[in-house]
């Protein structure tokens, strides 16, 4: 409409012209009385108002606006052309780990430093961000308490690229960084989530910069994470399934040393051989060979507090993998997600299957009967059949929710199975497990974790009392007495020991009584108050959890966790006692 007022206005100024009956002038204002109708009234009152004729700064903004708008399209049709042929880009997913390399590389960039669009992040995320090797450990003053606002406060935010474009040149190449949010519909609750990608794009028709870009962020991110270990567990219920990762990362820790794991040294000597040999890059063709599936299945079994995750976690950290853990426990955990989770788990990792016992694996329990009512009271009846019915819904729901052995031991079989993955399966009841699950093939090697020996109580706290806990015991070494360094061997290999019965635990092995503890004056060393301490516990007695406990809270005075180890000792021999006699008393 606006343009055909536009010809008609053209076509009205040229008869005019042709007519030679008004000025070349008037020609703008025709044009401006199509676009704007009521034009030529406005500027004649303002010429009368004001005393001059905005025709011409009208025309003139008039003119560069439509400059500028064709500018702006003929740019951004010339750049998609060129974009097309002669650029090349690679598309990163939030959800996929190389988002967090590219992210954290881009973030020791200049471009973070110098680009107006930044996003803030909180200096520290999580205790473990408070490590900073290059600061030293400040003293504790016990006068002073902590404040971390103020100690927040020294910690600057990082900053990294926001949403939007970012160019930067790099090793002699031009990218473009782009970082975009969407939102997609996850067809579940919530019903909308954000969703977050990035595009890097380079000039040329090769990628090869760009993937020279990628290998460089991830092995700066490798390098900044090389004594760490990743931590994943399952997204939450809601996300599970409908986006494309059913993994969060929950945490990336310090890597466990395996020395800070006190088990039997050849014990853990044989479990390291066998994760080594099992993860060496020539095993998977041995196996294919062989048509032997390639997997390997560790059960760890003992006490609660004897050590079970902590070696999970240190075998994580020595061969550098990630670490998912699954709690078959999780009330939300279908079948179909288990099978999801090991389908989508790295070619390498270890997977941490917690407290096996505990997830309603072994034999069901008949459901308990509604009471049949005694009498023929038909309301009695009606109630009774109401009861059984809704009871027979409530577990209906139960099975659907919890996992099966058999849906177990699909996950662990089936196509998603874990090829090349360490599989540790921890438990406190080995004798409560289904023969299927821990049969050779799914467990081919089993771990016992017991109370801690004579050896191992020397052991920690020689780690407890040592600057960085970084010593390194050699059994052979230790000043204990001989003949309880280690425990007894067969055939060269070390005897298990065997598990404490209550009632075992109640009249120890070897009584405090019984030990010759070296003089007060003669504990010159750390060595000399370990053995002490060592020799006044009996030794199968207590889980390194509890000794540790115990050390903790006396963490800077060995000598007073010595003199006070007998009284602790006695007093949790005799709780143990009386919860003994509890358990086995009944209700
Ligand atoms: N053998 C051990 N060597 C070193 N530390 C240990 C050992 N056993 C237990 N601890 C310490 O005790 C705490 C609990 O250990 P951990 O969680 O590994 O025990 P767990 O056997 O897995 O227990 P649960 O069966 O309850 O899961 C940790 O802080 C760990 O450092």
């Amino acid at each position: 409409m606006a343009t055909k007022n536009a010809f008609r206005a053209l076509k009205h100024a040229d008869s005019v012209e042709t007519n030679s009956t008004t000025s070349i002038t008037q020609l703008p204002a025709n044009i401006l009385e199509a676009f704007i109708p009521g034009y030529s009234i406005i500027s004649k009152f303002l010429l009368d108002a004001l005393g001059f004729d905005i025709t011409l700064l009208v025309s003139v903004c008039f003119l560069v606006f439509g400059l500028a708008t064709s500018l702006t399209f003929a740019w951004k049709h010339l750049y998609r052309q060129f974009e097309e042929y002669c650029m090349s880009f690679i598309r990163i997913d939030s959800d996929d780990d190389i988002h967090d390399h590219v992210m954290e590389w881009l973030a020791s960039q200049k471009i973070s430093k110098t680009s107006r669009k930044l996003m803030a992040k909180t200096g520290r995320e999580n205790a473990w961000d408070m490590l900073d090797e290059t600061v030293a450990e400040p003293e504790l003053d016990p006068t002073n308490l902590m404040n971390f606002n103020n100690w927040d406060a020294r910690v600057p935010p990082r900053f990294q690229p926001s949403f939007g474009s970012h160019f930067f040149f790099h090793r002699g190449h031009f990218f473009q960084f782009k970082r975009e949010q969407k939102q997609v519909m996850t067809g579940g609750w919530p019903m909308v989530r954000d969703d977050e990608n990035i595009t890097l794009t380079c000039i040329g028709r090769s990628t090869e910069p760009i993937k020279e870009l990628i290998k460089e962020a991830r092995e700066f991110y490798l390098d900044k994470q090389k004594s760490c270990t990743v931590v994943r567990r399952p997204c939450p219920k809601e996300h599970r399934g409908r986006g494309r990762s059913v993994w969060m990362k929950v945490a990336t820790r310090p890597s466990r040393p395996m020395h800070t794991v006190i088990l039997e040294h050849e014990q853990k000597n044989r479990l390291l051989a066998d994760i080594n040999e099992y993860l060496h890059p020539s095993t998977p063709r041995w196996y294919a060979n062989r048509g032997i599936p390639y997997r390997r299945g560790y059960l760890f079994h003992g006490n609660p507090g004897t050590g079970k995750s902590s070696l999970a976690w240190a075998i994580a950290g020595v061969f550098g993998l990630d670490i998912y853990c699954i709690s078959l426990v999780d009330p939300t955990l279908t079948e179909e997600d288990l099978g999801m989770m090991f389908t989508s788990l790295p070619r390498r990792c270890v997977i941490l299957l917690e407290d096996i016992d505990a997830a309603g694996l072994n034999k069901r329990q008949e459901d308990e009967k509604a009471p049949e009512p005694k009498d023929e009271d038909p309301t009695a009846k009606i109630g009774a059949e109401i009861t059984r019915a809704f009871k027979s819904v409530q577990k209906n729901d139960k099975d659907k929710q919890g996992i099966t052995l058999s849906g177990l031991l699909n996950a662990i079989d089936g196509v998603a199975s874990h090829e090349g993955r360490v599989l540790v399966m921890t438990t406190n009841f080995p004798d409560k497990l289904d023969d299927a699950l821990i049969r050779p093939g799914r467990i081919d090697m089993k771990v016992e974790f017991t109370n801690a020996t004579h050896a191992q109580i020397y052991e920690l706290f020689i780690r407890m009392y040592t600057p960085d806990g970084s010593v390194k015991v050699d059994p052979a070494k230790t000043k204990l007495d001989k003949g309880q360094v280690s425990r007894p061997t067969q055939n060269g290999h070390a005897l298990q020991p065997k598990m404490l019965g209550m009632n075992e635990m109640l009249t120890p092995p070897d009584t405090p009584t019984q030990v010759k503890v070296p003089a007060n004056e003669q504990l010159n060393t750390i060595e000399d108050i370990a053995a002490a301490f060592a020799n006044l516990l009996p030794a199968d007695t207590f889980t390194p959890a509890e000794i540790q406990g115990f050390l903790l809270t006396r963490k800077k005075e060995p000598k007073k966790a010595l003199e006070e180890v007998t009284t602790w000792s006695k007093s949790m021999i005799e709780t143990k006692g009386k919860k003994a006699r509890g358990t086995t008393a009944g209700p």
